[in-house]
């Protein structure tokens, strides 16, 4: 069993860096660089494509795209000799976090860093201010301090402060009271919580999968389980596994908004799950979300056993370091300090203004270049690393969340963007490397190295020489080799070990990244008004599916049951015009048995009939 000191260790270096002033909005909207932004020319055309065509005309008037085509057309170097210097004279290397970033085998230019080198400095400028306090994220008028999680001296005031210490130290405190037994679940046999089931979506869920799966013990003392959809098909899959021991299962509810329809789904779904075992929810249920949000004031009323703050200034997608992340990871016996000490220590790294020696920016650097600073090509993430399987998913949502932006800072519609999915390797070579080698050239890689294989004393030579580790880091060298033979771009980011402290740091590095590349391009990093849409959409779709229902209720009440066409039951929902939407809704509800076929099937849509079993309106409209 993990003991509490080795879940917090040590204090996370906690120098400031800066003075705790809090500063109105930065300068960076007014001063952002003029060829990331441009006009809308043609607001109908969402096509990546067309927006790089787009893009690539405008920043063909400036220097620095001129020399990046320049460049990019006199291909990639070849010359062994050339090509060890330029590995040589970019790498990166942070010594204490033994953490190496390669990008000698992207081909920028060193025109192109002199002339991306304004542009940096204004994002480092901008990024200075966000640390500071400012409203870097205007459109919701929030701050945006991730970064003071790990270094709460850097919150710009002291109340802050004291809550991320106070929130720490609680988590802390909790997991150890938990692990050890203190804090029990009423009518379990064994007398102690044994399992986790995180209820959680986006943001809320994919850092704590990442660590889970990154870092959790092969025996932690408790396991960990997630609930991150509403689909029920998935959630009884998990809730069965947990069978019995749901009895001394943790439920940690994870919701930032605390109003999440998904989450909000899987609470009340597990709740229900809790009644039909005869378990009083609310001795096992824990809450991370707002203050007063309604989860919040659930978990309250209901007097749950914890609740832990998530804070308006964390954003879902980088609140890994908050108690969205730690919480879970402490329980696990993961130790969350060393996961802070890494990710300050990366912050301190990437606070540096010289372009060379930040490894953010670095990365920042080489995504412009690869992608034209439009997103023209995908980011593949290979880890060669099993437990790092979910980081490319993790990054997916930090970087598309970010990046995946309509408009620029300017109100310009941009479309701006930088895909990214991935695996693992070797495991993508027997899968989708023979594209990546021969096929479509519109991505760039990068490689996720792990040098240490197994912990000491574990290793043999399964030949004369060679461990299977070898062949992991053989398939990954031989993979970038004929990547770049084939003029494929690749970073590679090298760590010793997947320990707390590196998977801290990478979680940092990426997080910096993104708010770096965010203000190359001049977009806000830190909003996601596109997933609105989907979930009104969402909402319209269930508001007519009750219009549905209360008219066929309707029809089923009345004698003989006169089973209607989908035009009838369009029309009587007063939505012509909705009929398409209508035939799914009467489709999916067949399926469950909620509704009944009398004629034809939902193979026939225009001759369909269809009729409620019994008569429900008083159920309906209560
Ligand atoms: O933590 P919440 O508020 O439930 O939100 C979950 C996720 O939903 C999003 O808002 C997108 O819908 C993400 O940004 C966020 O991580």
């Amino acid at each position: 069993m993990a003991s509490l000191s080795g879940l917090c260790s040590s204090s996370p270096s906690l120098k400031p860096k800066h003075d705790r002033v809090a500063k109105l909005t930065p300068s960076f909207r007014k001063d952002s660089p003029a060829f990331s932004t441009r006009s809308n020319s043609n607001s109908n055309s969402n096509s990546k494509l067309s927006v790089a065509r787009e893009v690539s005309a405008d920043l063909s008037k400036t220097n620095s795209v001129g020399v990046l085509k320049k460049a990019k057309q006199g291909g990639l170097e070849k010359d062994p000799k050339a090509l060890w210097r330029r590995y040589v004279d970019w790498l990166y290397q942070h010594k204490e976090l033994g953490l190496y970033l390669d990008v000698s085998r992207v081909g920028f230019s060193d025109e192109f860093v002199e002339e991306m080198e304004p542009r940096f400095q204004a994002a480092f400028k901008a990024m200075e201010e966000l640390e500071k306090g400012a409203i870097a994220n205007p459109d919701e008028g929030r701050m945006v301090g991730h970064y003071w999680l790990r270094n709460s001296k850097l919150a710009p005031n002291s109340f802050l402060q004291i809550q991320i210490e106070k929130t720490l130290d609680a988590v802390c405190k909790f997991a150890g009271d938990v692990i050890s037994g203190k804090i029990k679940p009423p009518s379990s046999p064994e007398g102690r919580f044994t399992q986790i089931l995180s209820v959680g979506i986006g943001g809320s869920a994919l850092g704590p999968q990442l660590v889970a799966e990154a870092l959790a013990p092969d025996n932690p003392p408790l396991k960990i389980r997630f609930i991150d959809n509403t689909d029920p098909g998935g959630i009884d899959h998990q809730i069965a596994q947990l069978g019995p021991e749901l009895a001394s299962t943790l439920v940690i509810v994870i919701s930032k908004s605390g109003g999440t329809p998904e989450t909000r789904n899987g609470l009340l779904e597990v709740q229900k799950a809790f009644r039909e075992a005869g378990l009083d929810f609310s001795k096992q249920g824990v809450a991370i979300t707002q203050e007063n949000s309604l989860l919040d004031n659930t978990a309250r009323i209901e007097g749950w056993v914890a609740r832990f703050p998530m804070y308006d200034w964390v954003g879902g997608r980088t609140s890994e370091m908050s108690a969205v992340g730690l919480l879970p990871a402490a329980l696990q016996g993961i130790d969350i300090r060393e996961m802070l000490v890494g990710a300050s220590m990366m912050d301190n790294a990437t606070r540096s203004t010289v372009l060379r020696d930040n490894p953010a920016a670095l990365l920042a650097l080489c995504w412009y270049w690869a992608c034209d600073g439009v997103g023209s090509k995908d980011m593949v993430v290979l880890p060669y690393k099993d437990s790092l399987l979910l980081f490319s998913r993790y990054l997916q949502q930090l970087v598309m969340e970010s990046l995946g932006k309509e408009f620029d800072l300017d109100g310009n519609r941009v479309n701006q963007g930088l895909s990214v999915y991935g695996n693992k390797g070797s495991t993508d070579q027997h899968a989708y490397i023979q594209q990546l080698r021969e096929g479509v050239h519109n991505f760039f890689v990068t490689f996720i190295e792990v040098l240490r294989d197994r912990p000491p004393g574990h290793d043999w030579e399964l030949e004369p020489g060679v461990t299977c580790g070898d062949y992991l880091f053989g398939m990954l060298q031989g993979t970038r080799s004929a990547l770049y033979a084939n003029d494929r771009e690749s970073i590679t980011v090298t760590v010793q070990e997947v320990t707390p402290r590196s998977v801290g740091a990478l979680i940092a590095l990426y997080e910096r990244a993104v708010g770096l590349y965010a203000s190359l391009v001049n977009i806000n990093a830190y909003h996601q008004p596109g997933v609105e849409a989907g979930k009104k959409a969402a909402g319209e779709v269930l508001a007519l599916q009750k219009r549905v229902l209360a008219v066929l209720n309707d029809a089923s009440c009345e004698q003989p049951i006169e089973p209607l066409t989908l035009e009838e039951v369009a029309e009587r929902c007063h939505s012509p015009e909705d009929i398409e939407m209508i035939y799914k809704i009467i489709e999916h509800m067949a399926a469950n048995d909620r509704a009944l076929i009398a004629e034809r099937d939902c193979g026939s849509p225009y001759s369909l009939k269809v009729f409620l079993g019994e008569c429900n309106v008083d159920e309906l409209y209560d």
